[in-house]
């Protein structure tokens, strides 16, 4: 019997049978889609999404805000170009039950709207959602005005008890374990009624450019916002109360999706193309062009997108991700295939993400003949030859991309649940094999 036949949902990685040449169209960013749905569903008038990322954690936002009372109808934009979503808000209203799935931005950042919602609103989510942190979320809501009941958890599942309004005002919050805690107190804050000081008090907190993210995107709907980067006290973000503007906001390709396609010219000494890369963005994904090209690789913006060519060689890194934590799956993928050893550090809050990364990335490329070994606040990589097995994924979409990105130079790796892509990337194995040119 062949493992296949053992295992249906193994996908066998395809390897490069030579350097690839693509040009590879990357759907929208998770992170613009999800905080532009918020913030449209908190607006004052109708807006629109262009390009929104269609997968399941802005599907489980879509939904999520349906349930409180707010439209969005799928459909083609204004100018009749391409796929867009139309979100009309509306009074928020409970009770409705919220299904975060594992989506971080969903569990983190509708809390806030739920509180502002006019009856209760449960939420709950795959098994791996309750170990997730979201104490720091509940602590600082109850200390903005809000009534929770999670059983003294800290954590999913939970009921938030909305009263159609928020006091808001101070609040302290240790955010080191998910960026996500600050983004989604800023995101909901222009309608507190004292809008919000947010104060983060504990260790490092990672995934600045997410935060840099929440802030840009709450000023292009009108919120003001002080925060340290442009002359505020650190660690301090103030957002005040007011109206937000509906937008007609076109979605950024998803930067971080776009690593795997990157990192398969870099392994294969080849060319890919993305189109439509930003001249200037606030995603982590941008850091790809320094990273990778201090692995052995080379870039060029162009008025076509991106273009990152691969030389054939790919050198190990020293590297603090935690600014980019969300790029440590792939990374390690590639730092496995160098000529070099790897040190990839600032990323322990990893081992709280949609599984422990720095677990699972050990285990599965250890597995393949690796020499991976967790510190404590990340990876050492070894290269050394691999061989072919499966690859767990853990429902974890960036461990599948990382594993596909090894089978390309490895024979007879399999992927277990490539399915988990869907997450915020659908159409992966489709587009991994238009890449290959299969
Ligand atoms: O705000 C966001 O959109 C995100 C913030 C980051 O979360 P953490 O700060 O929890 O790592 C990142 O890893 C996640 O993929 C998306
Ligand atoms: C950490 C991630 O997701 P989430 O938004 O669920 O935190 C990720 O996409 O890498």
């Amino acid at each position: 019997m062949t493992e296949s036949s053992v295992h249906p949902a193994l996908w066998p990685a395809p390897s490069a049978t030579g350097a690839v040449e693509a040009t590879v169209t990357v759907p929208g960013s998770k992170s613009v889609t999800n905080r532009a749905l918020v913030l449209a569903a908190l607006a004052a008038e109708p807006g629109w999404l262009r390009r929104p990322l269609r997968s399941r954690d802005s599907f489980l936002m879509a939904e999520s805000l349906r349930a409180l009372g707010v439209g969005i109808e799928e459909g083609v934009g204004p100018d009749g170009e391409g796929e867009t979503w139309r979100v009309i808000p509306s009074g928020l209203h409970g009770p409705a039950t919220i299904d975060v799935g594992n989506a971080g931005t969903v569990m983190r950042f509708l809390p806030p709207v739920a509180a502002l919602a006019d009856g209760p609103v449960r939420f709950d989510g795959d098994p791996r959602s309750y170990e997730r942190p979201l104490g720091g979320v509940i602590d600082a809501l109850r200390v903005l005005g809000a009534r929770i009941d999670d059983d003294g958890r800290g954590s999913l599942p939970m009921t938030v008890f909305g009263s159609g309004a928020l006091d808001g005002g101070p609040v302290e919050i240790d955010a080191s374990s998910s960026s996500q805690f600050v983004s989604a107190l800023l995101l909901s804050a222009p309608r507190f009624n004292q809008g919000v000081e947010v104060r983060h008090i504990g260790g490092r907190l990672p995934s600045m450019p997410h935060i840099r993210m929440t802030v840009d995107m709450l000023r292009a709907v009108g919120a003001q916002v002080d925060e340290p980067e442009t002359g505020g006290e650190p660690n301090v973000w103030r957002v005040s109360p007011s109206a937000l503007l509906g937008r007609d906001l076109t979605v950024e390709p998803d930067l971080s999706n776009a690593q795997p396609f990157l990192a398969a010219a870099l392994v294969t000494g080849g060319r890919v193309t993305i189109p439509d890369w930003p001249e200037r963005t606030t995603q982590p994904g941008d850091a790809l062009r320094r990273i990778f090209t201090e692995m052995g690789g080379s870039c060029e913006l162009t008025d076509g997108g991106l273009i990152f060519t691969g030389s054939g060689r790919i050198h190990g890194i020293d590297v603090d991700l935690g600014e980019v934590g969300e790029l440590t799956p792939g990374i390690a993928a590639v730092a496995a295939l160098a000529d070099s050893p790897s040190t990839l550090r600032g990323v322990a809050h990893l081992r709280l993400h949609e599984t422990d990364r720095l677990a699972a990335l050990t285990k599965e490329i250890n597995e393949l003949g690796g020499d991976v070994t967790e510190t404590e606040d990340g990876l050492r990589i070894r290269p050394r030859p691999l061989h072919g097995g499966v690859f767990h994924t853990y429902d974890d979409h960036r461990m599948a991309t990382a594993g596909a990105v090894i089978g390309l130079a490895v024979d007879g790796v399999q992927i277990e649940n490539v399915a988990t892509t869907a997450k915020t990337l659908p159409d992966f194995p489709r587009m991994w094999a238009g890449m290959l040119g299969a």
